[in-house]
C-alpha cells in the first residue's frame, strides 16, 4: 500500500477516519495487509462511518536504508491522524551504534503522551492455554502498562561507565501518575458496569525495595480514595506474576510500571497460548496507537504464517475507541462484532496458524474472520 487510499466513497453523513498506517518490519507488514482489507469491510458494511489509511515510513529497515528510524514526516502525520495502526518494528540485527534496537514504536508513545498501554489478556470459550487451571474458570483481565516513564525513561539515556559500569534511571512523576491511574479507574468501571469485571484494581509495584514504587504505589492509594466504587488492591511484582500464572481469575485491571507492563503482558500472551492472539492499544489524552504486544517474529517473517489475529483484535480496539471517542454507537458495536468473529474462529479450532498448533496461513485465518464477521455482522 503506498500514499493515501480511500476503501471506498464516503456517503454525506458518514464520518472518514484518517488512519496513520505503520507496516513495520520483519512480519508487520504480513499481518498488516489483511487487517486493512478486514478494516475497510468492515467501514464498508457501515453506513456511518469509513476510512483513510495513509502508509507512513519507519523502523529498523527504514533505518538500515535511510538512516533514520522514524522520519519527522511520519510523526507529523502520524499526530494528524485521528488514529494510528502499528503492526511491529525492529530487527535484532539492526541497532544503533550505542547497542540499543530501532524502537520508534517507543519514540511514538513519548512524542504522543500516550501513557495508558491497554493489554488485555482474555481466553475466549474453548480455545487452549498452557494453564490447565484456567479450564476452570474464565480469564478476563487488563494491564494498564504505563508507557512513557519508569525505567523506559532513561531510553536512550543510560551511560556506561569506563567499560566497567552502567546506570538507567527510573522516573515516576505525579502528574503521569494520576492520569494513569484515574484512566485505570475508568476502564475498571466501564467493565463493571458492562459486566467484565467486579470492578476491582490491583497496583502491581516494587514498593517494599524502591522509592520509586512507594511514591508510585502512594499515588495510586490516593487517586483510589476518590474513587470508592472500585476495589483497590496492591501487589508486588513477583507475587503478582505467581498469582498471573496459579490464580488469574482474581485479576480485573492490573496497572504497573512501563517495564513490569512489558515483561507482565507477555506472560498474559502465555497465558492465551500465543503472543499471536496479544492486542493492545498506546492511549493518551488525544492521540491512541493500536499494535499487539508481538515483535516482528524475524523467525518466521515471509512465511504466511503469522497468526494475525493479535493485530485483527488490535483494530477492533481502534474501532471501539474511535466509536467511544466520536460517540458513533455503530462503531463500539462493529468492535464487538469483529471480537466476536476472532472469538467464532478460535472456538472452532478449525483454522489456527502454527503458533497454535495449526496449519492455516496467515491470509487464510484472516479470511475465516472475515467470513465469521459477515455471518454475524451487525449491519
Ligand atoms: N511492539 C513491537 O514492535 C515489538 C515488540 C517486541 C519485540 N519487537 C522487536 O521484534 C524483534 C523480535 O523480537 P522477539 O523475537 O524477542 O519477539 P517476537 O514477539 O517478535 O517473537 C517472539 C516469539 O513469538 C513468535 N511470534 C510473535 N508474533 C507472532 C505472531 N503474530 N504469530 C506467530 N508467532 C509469533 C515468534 O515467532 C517468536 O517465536 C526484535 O527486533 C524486537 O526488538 C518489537
Ligand atoms: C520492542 C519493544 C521496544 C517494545 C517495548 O518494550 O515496549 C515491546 O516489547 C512491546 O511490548 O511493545
Amino acid at each position: 500500500m503506498t500514499g493515501k487510499g480511500a476503501q471506498k466513497r464516503p456517503t454525506s453523513n458518514e464520518k472518514t477516519f484518517e488512519i496513520a498506517v505503520f507496516d513495520g518490519d520483519g512480519i508487520g507488514p504480513e499481518i498488516m495487509r489483511p487487517t486493512l482489507d478486514i478494516l475497510g469491510e468492515v467501514a464498508g458494511s457501515s453506513g456511518t462511518f469509513g476510512f483513510e489509511f495513509q502508509s507512513l515510513p519507519a523502523g529498523a529497515g527504514h533505518y538500515r536504508d535511510h538512516g533514520i528510524a522514524l522520519p519527522q514526516s511520519s510523526l507529523d502525520a502520524a499526530r494528524e491522524a485521528d488514529a494510528i495502526l502499528l503492526s511491529a518494528m525492529g530487527l535484532p540485527d539492526i541497532r544503533y551504534p550505542d547497542g540499543t534496537e530501532i524502537a520508534p514504536q517507543i519514540e511514538l508513545r513519548f512524542a504522543l503522551e500516550l501513557f495508558a498501554g491497554v493489554r488485555p489478556v482474555y481466553l475466549r470459550p474453548g480455545q487452549g492455554s498452557p494453564l490447565r487451571i484456567a479450564d476452570k474458570g474464565g480469564v478476563d483481565f487488563v494491564i494498564i502498562r504505563e508507557s512513557t516513564e519508569g525505567l523506559f525513561a532513561s531510553h536512550g539515556k543510560g551511560e556506561v561507565i569506563r567499560d566497567e559500569e552502567a546506570r538507567e534511571t527510573m522516573v515516576i512523576t505525579r502528574g503521569v501518575s494520576e492520569k494513569l491511574f484515574d484512566f485505570t479507574f475508568a476502564l475498571a468501571r466501564q467493565r463493571k458496569e458492562s459486566g467484565k469485571g467486579p470492578g476491582r484494581v490491583h497496583c502491581v509495584d516494587k514498593a517494599n525495595v524502591f522509592q520509586a514504587f512507594a511514591f508510585f504505589r502512594k499515588i495510586f492509594l490516593e487517586r483510589a480514595e476518590l474513587n470508592p466504587d472500585i476495589e483497590a488492591q496492591c501487589a508486588y511484582v513477583d507475587a503478582a506474576a505467581l498469582w498471573m500464572v496459579q490464580r488469574p481469575q482474581m485479576f480485573d485491571v492490573i496497572v504497573t510500571e512501563n517495564m513490569f507492563g512489558d515483561i507482565l503482558s507477555d506472560l498474559g500472551a502465555g497465558i492465551m497460548g500465543s503472543l499471536g492472539l496479544a492486542p493492545s492499544a498506546d492511549i493518551g489524552s488525544e492521540h491512541a496507537v493500536f499494535q499487539p504486544c508481538h515483535g516482528t517474529a524475524p523467525d518466521i517473517a515471509g512465511r504466511n504464517i503469522a497468526n494475525p489475529l493479535a493485530m485483527i483484535l488490535s483494530a477492533a480496539m481502534m474501532l471501539d475507541w474511535l466509536g467511544r471517542e466520536h460517540g458513533l454507537e455503530e462503531m463500539v458495536t462493529a468492535a464487538d462484532a469483529l471480537n466476536e468473529a476472532v472469538t467464532t474462529v478460535l472456538s472452532s479450532g478449525e483454522c489456527l496458524t502454527p503458533d497454535l498448533g495449526g496449519s492455516a496461513t496467515t491470509g487464510e485465518v484472516a479470511e475465516a474472520v472475515l467470513a465469521a464477521y459477515r455471518n454475524g455482522s451487525p449491519a
